[in-house]
C-alpha cells in the first residue's frame, strides 16, 4: 500500500502505482519465461539421456547445441527476472525533466538501478545512461549531457528525488542543493549494513566526474578518509562495464585489495549494481602465480610489530624510488654484464662473437633469455642461408645451449644476489630460510626476473583497480605495470600509510605514472562532523572537509587499570547489544594486542576477531587491529589502547587518525596509565565511575 501522505506530488503517487503494475506484469512474464526455459532444458536433457544409444551422432550434436543455447537463454532470462525483482523493490530514485535546445516541450526521465523498457517505452533509465548524468551534474537551469551522437544542450526544468522501498514511496522531494544535502544526510545516518553498499542515489558531483571519466587510461584518486574512494572505484567499474559492454566484461576486471576481509567487505557492491562479481586478489597471491615452483617467500609481517634494525633498513631501502632506479640501472647494464659471447663455430660455419653481440643487442627491451633465443634463431637462419651444399648444421636448441653457456650468471636467483654485490650492499639481501625470500625481496626479485626470464602477463585483465595505493612500494608498481599493461584505477590516501618503513609519496607515484590523471577528494562522508573534527585534531589534514552531519562527540575515558578498561569495554558491548547500531569495532594498535583482547572478551561476550588470515567481515562486535580495520567502517568504534606508550610518534599520529576515522556515528577512546598526547585534552571525560 502506498502512503500518500508523505508525497506532496499526486502525479508521482499515480506514476509509481502505474509503474508498479507494469513491473508486476513484466515480472510475471519474466517468471514464466524462466519456467518455460527450465522445462525445455530439462525435457531436452531427459530426451537425450533416454535415447542416448539410438540418436545418430549428427542429431546428438544438434541436440547438444540446442541444449547449450537453451542454457544461455535461460541464464539471460534469470538475469532479466532478477533485475526486475530488484526494480520492483525500488524502481527509481530520481526524475529529471529536460527540454533539449531544439525542442518545445520537456520530457521526464526516471532514473533507477537498471533500464526498464515496457512495450517499446523506456520507462526507467539506468543510472549509468548518458541522460542520467543530468541528475548528478546539474540543478535546474541550463544543462547538457553527452550522448553517443554528441552533446545535447538544453534546460533542466525539474529535478525530483524519491525513496522507494518495497514498492512504497517513503518520500518524494522537489530537489535543490539543500534537499540533496538532506537526502545525503539521511543516507549517511543509517547504521551500516554488513557490507559496503551502492550509493547511486546520492553520488556527489565531484564523485560523478570520477565515475564517468572515460578518457583517463590511468586514474589516480587521492582522497581523505571516508571520501568514498572505494565506493567510487567500484561504481566506476560498474559504469565502464555498462558503457563498454562489448569490449569489457566482469572477467576482464581485477581488483587488487590489501586483504581478504577487505575483498569480502566490498564484494557486494558490483553484484548489487547488477554486474557479475569481480575477481579480487592480493599482492601475495599475484606473487604466488609468478613464483610457483621457482622460490618460496614468507608472509608480510605486521608492519606495526617491532623488528630488528637491520630488517627495518632492508625494508626501508627496498621501498624507495631510488631502489627502483638502481634496479633499472642494473637492468640496463645487465646484457653486457651477463652475456660474454665467444665465436660460435660448427664445422665450416662460424658466427663470430661481435656478430653475436650485435644480434643480441638488437633485441633490447626483451628479457635476456628471450634475447638469447632470438639470437640463436638468427645464427640458425644465417647458417641455413649459407648452407648451399646442404651439409649438417646445428639445431636451434643446440645453438641456444651454447649461447646459454656464455652467460656469466645462469639463473635469476643468482642474479638477484649479484645485484646487491653490484650495488656494493650485499648485506641488504638476507634469506629467512632455505629457498625462501623475505617479503621485501619478493617484488624486487620478480622485477629482476622479468628482465632475465620474463614475466607472465595477464591477457584477460583489461582494467585493474588498486586500492590502498599508499601501502604498495614503487617496485611493486613497477612489477604490476608489467603484469597488467592495461588501464588502471588507483586509489588511496597517503595520509593513511600503514607501514612505518615505507619511504615514498604521492609525488613518487606521479613519476611512476606520468601519463595518469590525478584527482583529489577532500569531502568526507563516513563519519559525523564531531568525529571528523576530532580526527582532524589528531592529524591536521587541512583539506579535509567533513560533511555536516551531527552526532555525539567522541569521548576519551581514563581507566584506573587494565581490569577497569575491560569492564568498560564490556559495558559498552552490552549497551551496543541493547541499542540500534549494527556494528561495533574494538580496535587495537597491533594484530597481537587485538588477539589478546579477543581472548579476554570472548570469554563472556559474543565477539569475532579479524586477523590477517581472516576472510570475511560480519556485523556485531569485531575485535581487530588498525592494519585490518583499514578500509572498513563501524557504527561505533572503541579504540582500546589510547595511551602514551602506544601513540607518541608522528607515525602513530597517522595510525590514530586511521582508527578514529573508521567510526561512522560514535567513537570512544580508552586508556590506562598515561594518555596519548596526540589527542587534544578538550575531549577528555572525567575519570570513570563504574556502575
Ligand atoms: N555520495 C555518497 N552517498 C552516500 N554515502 C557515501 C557517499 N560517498 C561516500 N559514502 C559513504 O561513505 C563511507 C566511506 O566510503 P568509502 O569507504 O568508499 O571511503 P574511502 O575514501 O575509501 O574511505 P577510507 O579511505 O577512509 O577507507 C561509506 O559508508 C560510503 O557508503
Amino acid at each position: 500500500m502506498m502512503d500518500n501522505s508523505s508525497i506532496p506530488f499526486p502525479d508521482e503517487a499515480a506514476h509509481l502505482e502505474d509503474m508498479n503494475k507494469k513491473l508486476e506484469y513484466a515480472l510475471e512474464r519474466a517468471e514464466k519465461d524462466v519456467e518455460k526455459l527450465d522445462r525445455e532444458y530439462k525435457a531436452s536433457k531427459r530426451y537425450m539421456a533416454e535415447n542416448r544409444g539410438e540418436i545418430d551422432p549428427h542429431e546428438m550434436f544438434q541436440n547438444e547445441l540446442l541444449l547449450k543455447q537453451t542454457d544461455r537463454t535461460g541464464a539471460f532470462s534469470v538475469e532479466v527476472r532478477n533485475r526486475l525483482m530488484k526494480l520492483k523493490e525500488s524502481p527509481y530514485f530520481a526524475r529529471v525533466d529536460f527540454c533539449g535546445e531544439d525542442e518545445t516541450e520537456e520530457d521526464p526521465f526516471y532514473i533507477g538501478k537498471f533500464t526498464f523498457k515496457y512495450e517499446n517505452d523506456l520507462l526507467i533509465y539506468d543510472w549509468r545512461a548518458p541522460v542520467s548524468g543530468l541528475f548528478y551534474d546539474f540543478e535546474t537551469g541550463p544543462a547538457f549531457y553527452d550522448s553517443p551522437s554528441g552533446r545535447i544542450e538544453g534546460r533542466l526544468t525539474r529535478k525530483r528525488q524519491f525513496k522507494i522501498k518495497d514498492g512504497v514511496m517513503e518520500y518524494a522531494l522537489e530537489s535543490s542543493a539543500n534537499v540533496q544535502d538532506e537526502i545525503l544526510q539521511r543516507e549517511l545516518s543509517h547504521t551500516s549494513d554488513e557490507k559496503m553498499k551502492s550509493i547511486i542515489s546520492t553520488i556527489q558531483k565531484e564523485q560523478n566526474r570520477i565515475i564517468r571519466n572515460e578518457k583517463a587510461e590511468t586514474l589516480v584518486i587521492q582522497g581523505v578518509a571516508g571520501s568514498g574512494k572505494t565506493s567510487i572505484a567500484l561504481h566506476r567499474i560498474a559504469f565502464l562495464l555498462y558503457r563498454h559492454k562489448r569490449q569489457l566484461s566482469a572477467r576482464n576486471v581485477t581488483i587488487l585489495s590489501p586483504n581478504k576481509v577487505f575483498g569480502d567487505y566490498i564484494s557486494n557492491v558490483i553484484p548489487e549494481l547488477g554486474e557479475e562479481p569481480i575477481y579480487e586478489l592480493g599482492f601475495a597471491e599475484l606473487a604466488d602465480i609468478q613464483l610457483e615452483g621457482i622460490i618460496g617467500f614468507e608472509k608480510e609481517h605486521d608492519p606495526l610489530e617491532a623488528r630488528e634494525e637491520a630488517w627495518i633498513q632492508r625494508a626501508r631501502y627496498k621501498s624507495s624510488m631510488k631502489f627502483v632506479s638502481e634496479m633499472d640501472e642494473y637492468i640496463r647494464q645487465l646484457p653486457d654484464l651477463l652475456f660474454v659471447p665467444t665465436d660460435y663455430i660448427f664445422g665450416r660455419f662460424k658466427a663470430d662473437r661481435e656478430w653475436i653481440r650485435t644480434r643480441f643487442r638488437a633485441y633490447s627491451g626483451y628479457p635476456v633469455k628471450q634475447r638469447l633465443s632470438m639470437t640463436a634463431d638468427d645464427i640458425y637462419e644465417r647458417f641455413r642461408s649459407e648452407n648451399i651444399m646442404e651439409e649438417d648444421i646445428p639445431r636451434r636448441g643446440t645453438i641456444l645451449k651454447s649461447l646459454n653457456s656464455m652467460l656469466t650468471i645462469k639463473n635469476s636467483f643468482a642474479l638477484y644476489r649479484a645485484f646487491y654485490k653490484w650495488l656494493g650492499r650485499p648485506e641488504l639481501f638476507v634469506m629467512p630460510s632455505k629457498k625462501t625470500l623475505e617479503w621485501a625481496d619478493v617484488y624486487p626479485f620478480m622485477y629482476l626476473r622479468a628482465a632475465f626470464d620474463g614475466i607472465k602477463k595477464s591477457g584477460v585483465t583489461k582494467h585493474l583497480v588498486v586500492d590502498e595505493m599508499q601501502d604498495y612500494t614503487p617496485v611493486q608498481y613497477a612489477v604490476l605495470n608489467q603484469m597488467f599493461p592495461c588501464p588502471k584505477t588507483i586509489l588511496g590516501d597517503f595520509g593513511q600509510s600503514i607501514n612505518p618503513h615505507y619511504r615514498y609519496s604521492l609525488e613518487d607515484l606521479r613519476t611512476i605514472y606520468p601519463e595518469a590523471e590525478f584527482v583529489t577528494l577532500s569531502r568526507s562522508y563516513r563519519s559525523t562532523y564531531e568525529i571528523m573534527t576530532f580526527a582532524k585534531s589528531v592529524q591536521n589534514v587541512v583539506s579535509l572537509e567533513p560533511v555536516e552531519r551531527h552526532g555525539r562527540a567522541p569521548v576519551i575515558i581514563s581507566c584506573a587499570d587494565e581490569q577497569e578498561k575491560i569492564r568498560e569495554i564490556k559495558r559498552k558491548i552490552r549497551n551496543f547489544e541493547n541499542g540500534g547500531n549494527v556494528s561495533l569495532g574494538v580496535i587495537l594498535k597491533t594484530n597481537r594486542s587485538a588477539a589478546q583482547m579477543y581472548e579476554i572478551l570472548s570469554a563472556d561476550c559474543n565477539v569475532s576477531l579479524i586477523t590477517p588470515e581472516s576472510s570475511s567481515f560480519q556485523n556485531g562486535v569485531t575485535v581487530t587491529s588498525i592494519q585490518m580495520a583499514k578500509g572498513l567502517e563501524f557504527d561505533e568504534v572503541i579504540l582500546a589502547d589510547a595511551d602514551h606508550e602506544n601513540y607518541r610518534t608522528e607515525y602513530d599520529r597517522s595510525l590514530l587518525y586511521i582508527a578514529c576515522t573508521r567510526a561512522m556515528h560514535e567513537l570512544t577512546l580508552l586508556y590506562s596509565g598515561k594518555r596519548t598526547e596526540l589527542v587534544s585534552s578538550s575531549f577528555l571525560q572525567r575519570p570513570l565511575v563504574l556502575v
